[in-house]
């Protein structure tokens, strides 16, 4: 039987309402079957692309992603990665809208550069307060520094996606302390973006209360990415699951499975 705080534990961004607390990404796959399996499989919902470098009706003589990966069925989440400018990035939000018919979830991500990938948070600052002017709903990768997550928040940005690890890394967490001081002040989902290697990274992402997590490489680059998918749906559920079952205190000392305490008579 699930549980009632399982049952009553939505996940909302803007308004609409999710189960699956993974999103993910759709490059770096094999081919286009292998993406619609893994995704799938994943359980996500909520599905981002980068609309510089997937064709989603730009190129009317190549493939489609939108053929496989349907936006009848999934949330499809258009970013603005391969942008390094404010510029960049508003200018490719608004042609994703064009090309979605009005589509106004956006994730946001203004690169400082190739090496580390590592968000620009001036330029990322810039771009936010151009786009939530102009009626998106701006989902924001940035990097784990707390204020800086605050001020997005403070803006209107509808989710704040801290970093884990730099993109396509597989690091994991690479500072769980602040992402727990970031989720300490948050009034929106904080969504760990980048970085996850393993499930278990995962997991931790959601013990620590981030309400979802956003991946690609740790699935696309698996040996198996359709198997990986499936492992991440779980990780992430049963983070979430431990999360709101709450953890035991820790103890300095051993105390005993079977105490006098408790027994049963
Ligand atoms: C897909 C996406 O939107 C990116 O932010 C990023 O690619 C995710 O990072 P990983 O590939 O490290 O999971």
């Amino acid at each position: 039987m699930t549980p009632d705080i399982i049952l009553n534990d939505p996940f909302i961004i803007a308004d609409r309402t999710f189960t699956s607390r993974l999103m993910i990404g759709t490059g770096k796959y094999k081919d286009m079957e292998e993406t619609r399996q893994a995704i799938e499989t994943s359980g996500a919902e909520i599905v981002t692309l980068a609309l510089r470098r997937t064709n989603i009706g730009q190129n009317p003589n190549e493939p489609n992603l939108l053929d496989v990966i349907s936006p009848e069925k999934y949330c499809i989440l258009p970013n603005t990665a391969f942008c390094y400018t404010a510029e960049e990035a508003v200018r490719t939000c608004r042609l994703a809208r064009e090309l979605l018919g009005g589509h106004d979830l956006v994730k946001l991500e203004v690169l400082g550069d190739e090496k580390t990938l590592y968000p620009n948070v001036t330029e990322t600052l810039k771009a936010a307060e151009v786009l939530i002017n102009d009626g998106f709903n701006v989902m924001v990768y940035t990097s784990d520094d707390p204020l800086i997550a605050k001020r997005l928040e403070d803006m209107g940005c509808v989710a704040v996606m801290p970093l884990g690890a730099p993109i396509g890394s597989g690091l994991g967490i690479s500072n769980p302390h602040n992402i727990k001081l970031i989720l300490e002040n948050a009034k929106v989902p904080i969504i760990v973006d980048a970085g996850v290697g393993t499930p278990s990274d995962a997991t931790l992402a959601m013990e620590l209360g981030c309400a979802g997590v956003l991946m690609n490489s740790a699935v696309a680059h698996a040996q198996q990415p359709v198997l990986m998918a499936q492992a991440m749906r779980k990780a992430v559920e049963c983070g979430r699951e431990g999360y709101l079952a709450g953890r035991m205190p820790r103890k300095a000392y051993a105390s005993a499975s079977s105490p006098i305490e408790g027994t049963i008579s």
